[in-house]
């Protein structure tokens, strides 16, 4: 049986990498989805789909089962976009999210969907990660070690920093 888990990944988190985990131990493969794929360069995306990829890839190295990671882009038409996911991914039988939306598009075009518990979401939240990339606060201890290590290759911390600043007093 093949899952499939999309989320935005901004950045990929411990969260995240739980789920993954707990999902590897009811499927014989995964497909993870890097949704808003075209989004980069803003404070709620900072991070472009081949940094995601990055991240999501190395982290799941140390999980089981073959895992597959697939950019997906938005579209502006909700009621076709299962299609649109099923047309860009390999086959799956499961998917699995915990986003409302996401959960009905599923049920509505007859797509089994599993939730899971939310983890530690007091901390476990990409808003929450990065608030802490651009304050200066510990958001390494919330994310993989290869995210970590991605997000210092892109000049990440850098780059989330500039882009949340304006430009009101120049
Ligand atoms: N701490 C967590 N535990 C379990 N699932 C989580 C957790 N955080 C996010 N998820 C789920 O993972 C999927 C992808 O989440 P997403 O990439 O939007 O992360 P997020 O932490 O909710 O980020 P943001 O604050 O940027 O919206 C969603 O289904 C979301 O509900
Ligand atoms: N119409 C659409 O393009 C559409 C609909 C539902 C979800 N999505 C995407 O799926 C992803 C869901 O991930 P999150 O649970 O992280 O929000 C997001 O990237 C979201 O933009 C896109």
């Amino acid at each position: 049986m093949r899952g499939f888990y999309i989320g935005r990944f901004q950045p990929y988190h411990d969260g995240h990498h739980r789920m993954v985990t707990e999902i590897a131990e009811e499927v014989d493969e995964l497909v993870v989805g890097i949704g808003s794929a075209g989004n980069s360069h803003t404070t709620r995306n900072p991070f472009t789909a081949g940094e995601r990829i990055m991240m999501v890839t190395k982290a799941v190295e140390d999980v089981d089962i073959p895992t597959y990671v697939v950019p997906i882009e938005d579209l502006d038409r909700n009621a076709v976009w299962v299609g649109h996911v099923q047309s860009m991914t390999p086959k799956f039988d499961v998917a699995y999210s915990n986003n409302p939306l996401v959960v009905r598009l599923f049920r509505e075009a007859g797509v089994d969907v599993r939730q899971s518990p939310m983890f530690q979401r007091d901390v476990l939240e990409g808003t929450e990660i990065r608030e802490r990339l651009v304050t200066g606060g510990d958001w390494e201890s919330l994310v993989p070690g290869a995210v970590v290590d991605t997000i210092h290759e892109v000049d990440g911390v850098e780059r989330i920093r500039q882009i949340s600043e304006t430009d009101a007093s120049s």
